[in-house]
């Protein structure tokens, strides 16, 4: 292939496996020829990253970038089905132009997967996979408006995690210098474990062990839980005042970030000695230098820094009461084979278009409840992509209602897939935007468009999830005057038949066609006769009908006239449908 472009170039080779030969014709003028497996990226020296120029071909494998050192068998899994760019210590630039030729992202923690990355990637990054638990090294609100997944592995490395705390916490208590330093012992010691998640339990069980007395802060967890391990939960400051030990295992969130700090260091007990194995934002660090040089923290064991890998001329890092570890947290050999397999099989699960169960940012759906709904995420869809074609005049969309109809308690019936795919059907036709199971809920909102969802519970036994779905536009005027229901809003019906969607109202007029194809729609005086007419006029252009449906008021009175076509029929034809006397008004809808 040769690409010829008029102005300086440079030649960057974002997947590993690409081989190039590039001859230069002028200065100013440059081709290559390029011999690669999918898709590579040019840009210019002189422009931001926004003007690189990214060149796909024909590939139907997606493309997978491991940004971060992998297990080898979640490497193999990855590789069994997609292309896979083992590309590591990537500058943010670098990662930047990769992205655009990836369809997931896998990392650990050190690398930053920023608003920019979703904003490189074009639209074509659909999950990030974290093989690790923490995503605070990823901005989720941002995957969340590109309608990217995260996923995490939240289990494989917990009890490498713990085991890391224990280490740091036995090694904190002896010291190099014999003569100088004596240790101190943990047996009858109280330590306060904060955050009582997976981690956190794991080492309050293992202290027990040790045996320390062990309470716990967390104002999530379960006290029940806790009582089970024989762990008290206490309040944030009983936990500060008592504690001769205190371990860290809460997520870096807003609420946590340096939690830790000047005023909570003053309500501990003098000689308290610190493990964090969880993030280093929870502590304020030079609050922490502070605590130490005042001995009110006796001792601090850290794994995890505000800044990876800290700062060599950091007074933290460099102070004598400081044990130290470079985030080996995770890093046992069991943890990354089980992180690598626990990612590689999400990863590879999401874009087959699974829902993955560790979703960070989007509901879980279990996979039963998923293939019992899958018919109704195609009516729902179809109905919005009808609903909206259906709107006129200037009001705009602003509040769309779906209504469930199920002999299903309510318990029983997760409406969130199918939420989504009403507003994936009502957007996509009127915008650019891409709308998934992620991002919906944010589209919408960004929209002004608000969603509402009733249940109407119908008698008779649960054997289908749902009996029928309305969709209903409030408070617009409709091009097809017909489809405005007696409230005087759009309203459609559907319902899924043999596990095909059906539109089944139209307004107040009941209908009986299959969502295919594209539709036509046609009020008419109930009269002998219309049905042959617009059957010849598309016949005489070449339109293949799929069905027809008349559905009437009353014999002789109005009929709505639903006819389902192949191809599209030309203005012309559809200009003869108009042009009959007793069609009163029609329209032509897009599935
Ligand atoms: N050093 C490492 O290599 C390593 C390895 C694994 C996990 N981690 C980190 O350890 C932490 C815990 O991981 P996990 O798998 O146990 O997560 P988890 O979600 O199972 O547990 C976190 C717990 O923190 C609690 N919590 C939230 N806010 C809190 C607050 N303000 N005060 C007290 N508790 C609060 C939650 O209720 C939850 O129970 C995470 O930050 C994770 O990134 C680090
Ligand atoms: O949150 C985690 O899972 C741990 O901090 C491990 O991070 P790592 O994968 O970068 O070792």
């Amino acid at each position: 292939m040769a690409v010829t472009t008029s102005f300086h170039l440079n030649f960057t080779n974002p997947l590993n496996n690409i081989t190039t030969t590039t001859t230069p014709l002028s200065s100013s003028f440059l081709s290559w020829k390029i011999s690669l497996p999918s898709s590579f990226t040019f840009s210019s020296p002189h422009r931001k990253p926004k003007s690189f120029i990214t060149v796909s071909l024909m590939n139907s494998k997606p493309t997978i970038l491991v940004a971060e050192k992998l297990g080898e068998a979640g490497i193999d899994l990855l590789k069994s089905f997609a292309n896979v760019d083992c590309s590591y210590n990537l500058s943010p630039e670098e990662l930047c132009t990769k992205i655009s030729l990836c369809d997931a992202l896998i990392v650990r923690s050190g690398t930053k997967v920023t608003r920019e990355v979703f904003e490189f990637s074009g639209g074509r990054l659909k999950v990030v996979g974290r093989a690790g638990v923490g995503i605070d090294n990823v901005d989720v609100s941002a995957a969340t408006e590109h309608g990217c997944l995260v996923i995490n592995a939240p289990t494989a490395n917990t009890i490498a995690a713990a085991e890391h705390g224990i280490a740091l916490l036995t090694a904190m208590s002896r010291k190099w210098q014999r003569n100088k330093y004596v240790g101190v012992s943990l047996v009858g010691k109280t330590l306060a474990v904060m955050g009582f998640g997976k981690v956190g339990s794991e080492v309050a069980r293992r202290a027990k062990g040790l045996g320390m007395h062990v309470i716990a802060h967390d104002p999530y967890a379960s006290a029940d839980r806790a009582q089970a391990i024989g762990v008290e939960l206490v309040t944030f400051d009983e936990a500060l005042s008592s504690a001769d030990f205190i371990s860290m295992h809460m997520p870096l969130t807003p609420a946590t970030s340096q939690m830790f700090n000047d005023d909570t260091f003053s309500k501990m007990k003098k000689g308290v000695r610190i493990v964090n194995v969880a993030r280093g934002g929870v502590i304020d660090e030079e609050a922490l230098l502070r605590a130490l040089d005042s001995g009110i923290v006796a001792q601090a064991a850290l794994d995890v820094f505000i800044e990876e890998p800290p700062p060599n001329d950091s007074k933290l890092v460099q102070h004598e009461s400081l044990t130290l570890t470079p985030h080996l947290g995770a890093s046992t050999t069991e943890a990354q084979e089980g992180v690598a397999v626990e990612i590689a099989e999400a990863v590879v699960g999401a874009l087959k278009g699974e829902l993955a169960a560790t979703a960070v940012n989007a509901p879980m759906v279990p996979a039963e409840v998923l293939s019992a709904l899958a018919p109704y995420v195609a009516l729902t869809e179809k109905l919005g992509r009808l609903a909206v074609q259906l709107v006129a005049g200037s009001s705009g969309v602003k509040s769309v209602k779906v209504t469930y109809a199920s002999a299903r308690a309510p318990d029983d019936l997760d409406t969130r897939l199918l939420r989504a795919t009403v507003t994936k059907g009502l957007i996509e036709p009127i915008s650019s935007v891409f709308v998934n199971l992620v991002n919906a809920d944010f589209i919408a909102k960004q929209r002004g468009l608000k969603i509402t969802e009733e249940l109407i519970l119908l008698d008779g036994s649960p054997e289908n999830p749902l009996e029928f779905i309305q969709v209903h536009i409030a408070n617009v005027e409709s091009k097809f005057a017909s489809a405005i229901a007696d409230s005087g809003d759009i309203k459609i019906d559907g319902r899924v038949k043999d596990g095909k969607p059906y539109l089944t109202k139209v307004g107040s007029f009941p209908v009986d066609v299959s969502l295919e194809g594209s539709l036509i729609l046609c009020r008419q005086v109930d009269q002998p006769g219309i049905i042959g007419k617009v059957g010849r006029i598309l016949a005489e252009e070449n339109v293949n009908v799929s069905f027809m449906s008349v559905g009437r008021t009353a014999p002789g009175k109005q009929a709505v006239m639903t006819i389902g076509v192949d191809e599209e029929p030309s203005g012309v034809a559809l200009k003869k449908i108009g042009g009959i006397p007793a069609i009163e008004e029609f329209v032509l809808l897009k599935l």
